[in-house]
């Protein structure tokens, strides 16, 4: 009975259906065009009734996944300017400029918007590793994403109008807000690790503007200017068909303001620094990928490129016997600077020119090295390194900004000595800049310029040396005992009262005293032209 039950209902469907698709044929063929229409006007409005909401997603990682997407970080951006009153949880983080907190959406929050007329509600999606395994490395990083959900009737309105308003605002105030940043590139065995990023940031909160910088006038006025022709000449490169990007190649001794200089421009042009340390990345293909991500308005460096590998081809491995000698913790480091990497010449040249070419937005690279002349001329030809800046030691005019800087001052009597000697010799920004800093809290004026000259004497006072064949050498601002390998830089001797800090000996350029070498000073101090400072090495 049952059985037979069974198959009448069966067959009673299977007819129905058929009924069913044969209406639907002669719906088609015998209702006019706008009747159908009229029809499906009424089945949208069923489906709405029932499923009135629309959902737009945007993930923290589309395409790239090394590169947060662009949609989310505007999203992100505008959604702190939207107070989430209604919300238990919520998120601070402090902004520049205003220094105060912003609040936005905590995970699985919502926040409603109103835009037209029309509400829209946003909600921030986190997804946790659905693996259930276990495993003993670092967990694998959650999945965001913002959701956008709105009425189905209002969809024109939001995809049309509403969505740009969100990514416009986003821009503006992330312009508004933006926490300048400084970036480093991850060694590629931990890219994965590091929540997919190839370049971790600090907050970049420097000083050093070109006011405070202590340069030439003209030159300084000469860089300024560039930057601001190159910050403002999107045109004019797109007119000429150039790629938006210049290179500055900074060279000079050590502490004549390289990084400083960088610094300043970071400052001035309010862009974020990329510092690429090269003996990080493995090969030409991990510099690529880092390039790829390097967003515009971005100052990409790199320091001492002549240190950083030998571009020439060889590797830059240090001799076995510079490993072995000298102090235990600088042995330490040079050892773990032994990281293999295939960074080649032309990996880094692509790096420079193919990178840029291809990506929009303005880029700016500076390069910085002690010794230009070991640089591949290719490295450094204009168009990629377009302006080449010496950074020399320091002049009458550098000395006066930093007098300002550091004592308040614009002018003294002893000034007219300090020129004098300056135009006499050399000392770099850093050692001037040192002589003049405040040593007690009585912040006494005189004492800091006396140490200047008395710094600028002793200095003197070795060079003399020199043409008195002691056996010293210079080099690069450095005196050096060939003989008895005591090494000692220029103006490095000062003190408060012109006595000199390195009482018991030379000093190693690592710090280790070198008195049982044989290098002996009569009593330890700097007395100027008369009881010149007795040195013996
Ligand atoms: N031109 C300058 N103006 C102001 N300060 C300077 C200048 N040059 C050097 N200094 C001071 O000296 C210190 C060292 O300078 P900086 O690190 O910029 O030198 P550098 O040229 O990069 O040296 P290196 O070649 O060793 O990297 C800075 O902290 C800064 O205070
Ligand atoms: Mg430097």
């Amino acid at each position: 009975m049952n059985t037979m039950g069974a198959a009448g209902v069966w067959e009673e469907a299977t007819a129905k259906i058929t009924g069913f698709m044969l209406t639907c044929i002669m719906f088609n063929q015998i209702f006019p065009d706008f009747l159908r229409r009229y029809l499906e006007t009424l089945k949208d409005k069923f489906v709405l009734y029932f499923f009135p909401n629309v959902e737009i997603t945007f993930h923290e990682y589309s395409g790239s996944k090394h590169k947060i997407s662009e949609a989310y970080s505007l999203i992100e951006t505008y959604l702190s300017s939207k107070s989430p009153t209604h919300s238990n949880r919520i998120v601070g983080e402090l902004v520049k400029k205003r220094e105060s907190v912003v609040l936005t959406m905590d995970a699985s929050e919502e926040i409603a918007d109103v835009f037209d007329g029309v509400v829209v509600k946003w909600f921030l999606r986190v997804e946790l590793p659905s693996s259930t395994t276990i495993s003993w490395g670092p967990s694998v990083a959650e999945k965001k994403s913002y959701v956008l959900s709105f009425r189905c009737k209002d969809r024109k309105v939001v995809t049309r109008s509403y969505l740009d308003y969100v990514m416009g605002e986003g821009r503006e105030i992330a312009v508004r807000n933006r926490q300048q940043r400084i970036y480093t590139n991850n060694p590629s065995d931990n890219w994965w690790e590091y929540k997919k990023n190839l370049w971790s940031h600090a907050v970049f909160k420097h000083p050093t503007t070109f006011k405070s910088l202590a340069l030439d006038p003209k030159l300084k006025e000469e860089i300024i200017d560039d930057l601001a022709t190159f910050s403002t000449g999107k045109e004019y490169y797109e007119k000429a068909g150039k790629a938006w990007k210049r290179g500055y190649l900074l060279y000079g001794p050590p502490g004549t303001g390289k990084s400083t200089m960088i610094a300043a421009m970071a400052n001035y042009l309010n862009y974020d620094i990329y510092d690429l340390e090269l003996t990080a990345v493995g090969d030409n293909t991990e510099l690529r990928k880092l390039a790829s991500v390097i967003p515009s308005k971005s100052i990409v460096v790199i320091e001492d490129i002549d240190c950083s590998l030998d571009l020439s081809g060889k590797r830059g491995k240090k001799k076995e016997s510079e490993i072995r000698g000298g102090d235990p913790i600088i042995r330490k480091l040079k050892e773990g600077e032994g990281r293999e990497s295939k960074v080649t010449l032309s990996g880094l040249l692509n790096f420079m020119d193919g990178l840029w070419s291809a990506c929009a937005g303005e880029r700016i690279i500076v390069v910085t090295t002690n010794h230009v002349e070991k640089l591949d001329p290719a490295l450094i030809r204009r168009g990629r390194m377009d302006k080449h800046i010496e950074l020399s030691y320091c002049g009458y005019e550098a000395f006066k900004v930093l007098a300002k800087n550091f004592l308040d001052i614009d002018s003294h009597d002893l000034f007219g000595t300090i020129r004098e000697l300056l135009e006499q010799r050399n000392m770099s920004p850093a050692d001037v800049a040192e002589s003049l800093m405040h040593k007690t809290l009585s912040r006494d004026v005189e004492t800091c310029l006396k140490n200047l000259i008395q710094a600028l004497k002793n200095a003197k006072e070795v060079e003399t040396l020199e043409g008195e064949e002691k056996g010293c050498e210079k080099e690069d601002g450095t005196i050096k005992d060939k003989e008895k390998g005591c090494e000692k830089e220029h103006g490095s001797s000062e003190g408060e009262d012109g006595s000199s800090e390195d009482e018991e000996g030379c000093e190693s350029e690592d710090g280790s005293s070198e008195d049982e070498e044989g290098c002996e000073k009569g009593d330890g101090t700097s007395e100027g032209e008369e009881g010149s400072k007795k040195e013996e090495c």
